[in-house]
């Protein structure tokens, strides 16, 4: 019996979450917590042996219901999925994005297909489109390809692929990002992001300002891009925490938030919050990660002193 077993990182926003959604640019980098998926031939299809419902898994059942669309199984074959994570859910970090990555990498790895990044990554983009209502390509890209991804309007050096959806094209881009000290902190509460990216935008369709901010996040996030290209981790710092209060504006931090990022300052370049926001989590740039996790446990946060520069998408298993 062919066993297949997958995994893929989730990220952190250094810059644009949310302005990426209207086509702006944005920063993300994979983290070392992980999402591990094994899929394994069923008699009946299975979430941690537990029977597939849409209500409790939106999407492993979009990815099974669409079965045909994106791979030759023939769709009533019945598959059990072993799900695994160490990325909190709905706190910002990407888990739906990693969930969505690992199980379309393990069924690829199931049909014995090569990988193909490219695919993998607009396949589970379409996912996360499909389940949420609305996303850019970030969480899905920077999942599948590991690393750091910068997103552009436009293509650049390192281009890696581009993605539409409606009248938007995001030009996906390779970064190398040099060693930082990354601190989350995540406030415990649970935020799904659908509801927040459709909050911003009923904010952007009321009022011109609204807009103009989204346009600001844009703007921003290009001179942090030339901030890592310089290795100019103060100014980096400095316009993540002008990243953080342009988002407060737009409505999505919460007091939870600004405690924690009230914390981490002191010791820090810079924090913001990081993802959908609502709850969930920030992240801090640092030099003293320590103290940075110290203060957020303090604040009654959990923290996670992580790396970046991790692989994306890997097949781990294959029996
Ligand atoms: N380990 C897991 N097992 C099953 N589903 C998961 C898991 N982790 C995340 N998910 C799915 O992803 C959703 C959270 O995704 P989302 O709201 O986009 O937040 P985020 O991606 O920031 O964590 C969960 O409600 C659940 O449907
Ligand atoms: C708000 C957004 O920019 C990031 C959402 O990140 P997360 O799903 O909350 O981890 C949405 C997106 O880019 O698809």
């Amino acid at each position: 019996m062919i066993v297949i077993s997958a995994s893929a990182p989730g990220k952190i926003v250094l810059m644009g979450e949310h302005a990426v959604v209207f086509g702006k640019p944005a920063i993300a980098l994979a983290v070392n917590l992980r999402l591990r998926c094994r899929i394994d031939h069923s008699s009946e299809n299975l979430v941690n042996g537990q029977p597939l419902a849409t209500a409790g898994n939106p999407y492993l059942s979009y990815i099974v219901n669409n079965l045909s669309k994106n791979t030759d199984i023939p769709s009533n074959q019945q598959l059990s999925f072993d799900v695994l994570s160490d990325i909190p859910a709905g706190s910002g970090l990407g888990s739906s994005a990693a969930l969505s990555v690992a199980t379309i990498g393990a069924l690829a790895a199931l049909e014995n297909k090569p990988l193909n990044e490219e695919a993998i990554s607009k396949k589970a983009f379409e996912v996360e489109y499909d389940v949420q209502g609305r996303a850019s390509p970030m969480d899905s890209s920077v999942s599948t390809h590991g690393g750091g991804i910068f997103l552009d309007s436009k293509k650049g050096p390192d281009f890696l692929w581009q993605s539409t959806r409606n009248d938007k094209t995001w030009y996906i881009h390779d970064l190398k990002v040099p060693q930082m000290g990354m601190v989350i902190g995540y406030t415990g509460i649970r935020k799904p992001t659908g509801p927040m990216i459709s909050r911003v935008a009923s904010y952007c369709k009321r009022t011109k300002f609204a807009c103009e901010i989204i346009d600001e996040i844009g703007d921003i996030t290009l001179e942090g891009a030339e901030a890592i290209n310089h290795n100019d981790i103060e100014k980096l710092g400095r316009l993540m925490t002008k990243n953080h209060k342009l988002l407060a504006i737009l409505g999505v931090s919460s007091p939870e938030l600004q405690n924690l990022v009230d914390a981490a300052l002191p010791h820090s370049y810079g924090a913001k919050l990081t993802g959908g926001g609502g709850g969930g989590s920030m992240i801090a740039l640092t030099d003293k990660p320590e103290k940075v996790y110290k203060a957020i446990k303090l604040r009654g946060g959990t923290p996670y002193i992580v790396h970046t520069g991790v692989d994306g998408l890997k097949i781990s298993e294959r029996d």
